[in-house]
């Protein structure tokens, strides 16, 4: 393979992207900004209306751009498959971003037994029957780049929530062995990161003066962040400029899982 070189590096132009949890928050954003970087785009969530909205954002963007939205539960394997198998019908995906989740913040000793499969079954076992499918399709062309939504809470301790902090720490876990074993059909696997940022999922959170305040105060770069900032990681990761980095975790973090004391 030639070395691409310059700008040419984190062009995604002719790249497809699939992206789960585009209906709102990061997944919109990343949408938003892979778009501009010149993808094409497979929107999937289970907001269908909220989808639309997106492709029309992104067409407002960049009016060439080919966007599709699928709507699909991903705690549901069977729905997991028909999706993509509905999107490969429609073209090759090189690009997955594996980004559907969400939070029930409940202390431990009160944690639910349907509380913690809520939040295991979307955001580990979800994410990994997603990966499993796409994954499938990138080894069977001999390419493909995988990016995986964790959480700093899956790499230090917060106090939102242990099962969110189980199931994002098995999301770090999985990059790696997906990018072990799918290494050798040159299908790259890492993982994202991130400490907050405002989204639907955090403004509540955030709208607490106080609490933001002890987010600010355990972040060295002292704010939070904002959901354009993690366009350039994915590029990074989407595109030729990481192709020599797998099974990789990038935390976007504002340096916060560095901060010791
Ligand atoms: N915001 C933050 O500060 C941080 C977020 N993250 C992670 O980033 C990812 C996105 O979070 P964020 O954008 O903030 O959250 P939002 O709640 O704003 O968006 C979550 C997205 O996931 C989709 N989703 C949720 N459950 C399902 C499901 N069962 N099937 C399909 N799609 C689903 C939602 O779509 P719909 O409801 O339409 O299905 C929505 O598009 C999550 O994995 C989260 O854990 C990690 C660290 C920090
Ligand atoms: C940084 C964390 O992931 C953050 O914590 C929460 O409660 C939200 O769910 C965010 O994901």
């Amino acid at each position: 393979m030639s070395a691409a070189t310059g700008a040419g590096l984190f062009s995604l132009s002719g790249k497809r992207v699939m992206i789960t949890g585009a209906s709102r928050g990061i997944g919109r954003g990343l949408a938003l900004g892979l778009a501009e970087a010149g993808a094409d785009l497979v929107l999937v969530a289970r907001d269908v209306s909220a989808l639309s909205t997106v492709r029309e954002e992104c067409l407002a963007l960049r009016s060439d751009a080919s966007v599709s939205v699928l709507s699909c539960d991903i705690r549901e394997p069977e729905q997991v498959k028909e999706t993509v198998k509905s999107a490969v019908a429609e073209g090759n995906i090189d690009v997955l971003v594996n980004n559907a989740g969400l939070n029930i913040r409940t202390p431990a000793l009160e944690v639910t037994e349907e509380q913690w499969q809520t939040v295991i079954d979307t955001d580990l076992r979800g994410a990994f029957f997603f990966a499993q499918q796409v994954g499938q399709h990138m080894v069977d062309r001999q390419q493909g780049s995988i990016i995986n939504v964790s959480s700093v809470g899956g790499h230090v301790a917060l106090r939102t929530g242990v099962a969110y902090a189980a199931a994002k720490a098995g999301v770090i876990q999985m990059t790696k062995v997906l990018a072990l074993e799918w290494g050798k059909s040159k299908v790259r696997v890492n993982c994202i990161a991130p400490w907050y940022f405002r989204t639907p999922l955090t403004e509540k959170l955030l709208d607490d003066p106080a609490y933001l305040g002890e987010i600010v105060a355990r972040t060295p770069l002292r704010r939070v962040g904002e959901v354009s900032e993690l366009v350039g990681p994915a590029v990074f990761l989407a595109s030729d400029a990481s192709s020599y980095v797998t099974g990789h975790t990038l935390f976007v973090d504002g340096g916060m899982s560095i901060y010791g004391f």
